[in-house]
């Protein structure tokens, strides 16, 4: 058994498919990239910090110290971080950027147990299908893309407009599952055996 320190349904739905019972805790932290840090380092950072809030979180509700999972997904245009549209207009906007491009989407997921953490990413290369901004404001009015960074969702109406994906697909959904399983096995976790 583990914490999942998420609020995230994906990250549910994909830690389920491996088979770990675990347990959702809530905690909530700023999401706010600082000057001149590298789209890497912020999704590591993001993970980390969540770890460490779903930690204490765990330790002030006095419930039983178990590995704590957590995870960060952005996508990644160039330089520039795509986190969650803010409205359906900067939603839109996104979209056309990525519209015909090649981008990456990044998910670090970090594990802790109090003593030791560890932090891993996962970076996925996504190429874009090119359309226009009737059809993206057509995918915005879905309200798919609200919360979901980089304003789409490959596991739903949005795989229409991902034409490849080079690298985890379970990465760009929210939580890389081989990667997760590895970290976890370094904490004694083992996929489907711990059922
Ligand atoms: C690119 C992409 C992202 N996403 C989602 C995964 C994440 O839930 C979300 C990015 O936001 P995050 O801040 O990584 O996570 P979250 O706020 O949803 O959940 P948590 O409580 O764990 O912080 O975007 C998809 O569901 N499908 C996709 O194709």
């Amino acid at each position: 058994m583990i914490y999942l320190a998420s609020q995230s349904p994906r990250r549910q739905e994909l830690l389920k498919q491996i088979g770990i019972p675990f347990q959702q805790l809530v905690c909530e932290i700023d999401e706010i990239p600082e000057v001149d840090e590298s789209p890497e380092d912020y999704v590591c950072r993001m993970a980390k910090e969540k770890a460490q809030a779903g930690w204490t979180v765990m330790k002030a509700r006095d419930l039983p110290e178990m590995p704590l999972l957590s995870a960060d997904t952005s996508v990644v245009m160039g330089s520039k971080i795509l986190g969650k549209p803010d409205n359906p207009e900067q939603a839109c906007d996104m979209l056309l950027s990525l519209s015909g491009n090649c981008h990456a989407v990044m998910t670090a997921i970090a594990v802790t147990n109090g003593h030791k953490t560890i932090v891993r990413l996962s970076t996925t290369q996504v190429q874009m299908t090119p359309f226009d901004r009737a059809r993206a404001e057509a995918y915005v009015a879905t309200g798919e893309p609200s919360d979901k960074a980089g304003a789409y969702g490959i596991q739903g109406y949005g795989a229409i407009l991902v034409e490849s994906i080079r690298g985890s697909y379970s990465g760009v959904v929210g939580l890389p599952l081989q990667e997760t399983a590895d970290v976890l096995s370094e904490f004694g976790i083992t996929p489907w055996h711990s059922l």
